[in-house]
């Protein structure tokens, strides 16, 4: 027992309370809470000015506040830690199956800053007793912090019911709530560890956060099992989060050129910029490996910027030293449309390097475009007055829909490598390749094929009239002076 309140009990109430055990225990977890808390002596003080009449009661309040959490009247942090301790101790002598399962509010953040903290805390409430309906009277709920929630779930039958309870919560909040007024739907992300032998209660409480990670990852709106497989991506995705922001300030990312061919004469008239990391220990890294977490992370804001200042530095040289090319195009994703300085960004980089904007091509996908649809248009627009070509890439793969496409200010189509793979055997592909070319046509754009790899494919799409072509068919991405061989031999 700590001291001071060896004392404090000693002269408050008399020396025979210092063998009783309940109270020892009570005083000393109120202790270690204000200890934590830097409010030890203030509590103390508050706890033994109390005759034993009053105990009980004090007992009660000083119980309530140091094991409760004050908003949603659920079991604190501090006392889930304590009965997860316990549950693990019971199960050494009797087996059963429990589980620890982390629960995050997804997008709260948002909910608070838009609708104010009152409904956020309503909202909580709520959230709370929800769940408390869904769950067994041997189930703990804890507010583990802010709009994070944790539940034990004790004397599972089987450890697929984990699985039941966590769709069953969903499931809880399929359906909007109505708080004060505002509708409001929530989901959450949900971690699930399951016991395992040997395990502390604090692995399996940092398991199960690891495992709503994963759940995040996902997409929200998921609940995921922890496996010491995803332990492992979980600390590589750090790994390559750390690197990526280095990356990032070091310079290390490089810009590759595949050509764009025009179908009708053979020559090269332009070229799709793509970004490649030259990872200090890894070596040559494609874009899939990191532009996902560049996204989610938002650093494609940054890196965005940086291929295409090196887009429009190259474009310029390559005009200045007399090539006949039309475009460079540099793939666009959403984050930079949303950040509020992209089209300064954009302009700065022109000016800097005294590239024309009618030579700057920007990609956006159809799926890109649909999620922010109204934002998207205007910085379009706007990109579109600066003189800037705008083309749809991917397209066919998202939805494909005439009525925005003719609101959208493009001017070309760039038809899906997944068409075109198939083009010269499957009738399929070559009515739906022609359907996107009649319809490109009849609305004034022009029709690029992605993915060209053979001959007889690009055959197909010269009778089908499409303009041009990418794909290695011609050749692969490759670096600024191969590319400028390539369009030396290809052009003369
Ligand atoms: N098998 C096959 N593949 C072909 C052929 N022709 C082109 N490709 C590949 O298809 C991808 C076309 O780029 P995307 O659709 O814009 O898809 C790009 C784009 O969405 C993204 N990306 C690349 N660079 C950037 C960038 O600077 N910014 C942004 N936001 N995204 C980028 O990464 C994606 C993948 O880029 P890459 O790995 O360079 O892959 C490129 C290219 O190498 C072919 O004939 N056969």
């Amino acid at each position: 027992m700590h001291r001071l309140l060896k004392r404090q009990i000693k002269k408050g109430l008399g020396e025979e309370y210092l063998e009783d055990e309940k109270l020892q225990n009570f005083f000393t977890l109120i202790g270690d809470y204000y200890v934590e808390k830097d409010k030890e002596r203030i509590l103390l003080e508050n706890a033994l000015v109390v005759n034993s009449a009053e105990l009980t009661e004090t007992n009660t309040q000083l119980q309530n506040m140091a094991f409760f959490d004050s908003l949603t009247g659920l079991t604190n942090r501090k006392l889930f830690e304590k009965e997860l301790e316990l549950t693990l101790k019971q199960i050494q002598r009797n087996k059963r199956n429990i589980a620890v399962l982390f629960f995050d509010v997804d997008h709260f953040k948002t909910i608070n800053d838009t609708l104010g903290h009152d409904i956020g805390d309503e909202l909580l409430i709520t959230v709370s007793r929800t769940i408390e309906s869904r769950i067994r009277s041997c189930d703990t709920l804890a507010r583990w912090g802010g709009d994070e929630f944790v539940l034990l779930l004790d004397d599972l039958a089987h450890i697929d019911d984990c699985s039941i309870i966590a769709e069953n919560i969903q499931k809880a909040f399929s359906e909007p709530f109505d708080i004060e007024g505002h509708i409001i739907k929530i989901s959450f992300s949900i971690g699930i560890n399951v016991y395992e032998d040997g395990q502390t209660a604090l692995q399996m409480l940092k398991n199960a956060d690891i495992a709503m990670y994963l759940s995040k990852e996902k997409g929200r709106d998921a609940y995921s099992f922890f496996t010491s497989d995803i332990s492992k991506q979980i600390l590589a995705d750090q790994k390559l989060n750390e690197s990526l922001i280095k990356a990032i300030d070091n310079k290390e990312f490089i810009v590759l050129y595949q050509p764009q061919v025009d179908i009708a004469t053979g020559k090269i008239t332009g070229a799709e910029a793509l970004v490649r990391w030259i990872h200090p220990e890894h070596g040559f890294t494609m874009p899939f490996e990191f532009i996902p977490l560049a996204e989610e992370k938002g650093y494609i804001v940054e890196i965005g910027v940086q291929v295409l200042e090196q887009a429009c530095i190259d474009m310029k040289m390559l005009l200045d030293s007399g090539y006949v090319l039309n475009n460079i195009a540099v793939n666009l994703s959403l984050k930079q449309i949303r950040h509020q300085g992209f089209v300064q960004s954009v302009q700065n980089i022109l000016n800097s390097t005294s590239l024309n904007p009618s030579y700057l091509e920007f990609e956006v996908t159809e799926t890109m475009i649909m999620k922010e649809y109204e934002h998207a248009c205007s910085v379009l627009d706007t990109l579109r007055n600066l003189g800037i070509t705008l083309s749809i890439d991917d397209f066919g793969t998202g939805y494909s829909s005439l009525s925005y496409l003719k609101r959208l200010p493009i001017q070309k189509i760039k038809i899906d490598k997944s068409f075109i793979d198939e083009i010269d055997r499957d009738e399929n592909d070559v009515e739906i390749t022609k359907a996107i070319i009649a319809m490109s046509h009849s609305l004034g754009l022009k029709v690029l094929a992605e993915g060209v790899e053979e001959e007889s494919q690009l055959q197909i799409l010269r009778q089908l009239k499409c303009e041009s072509y990418q794909g290695y068919y011609c050749s692969k991405p490759v670096a600024i002076q191969e590319f400028k061989t390539l369009v030396q031999k290809q052009n003369t």
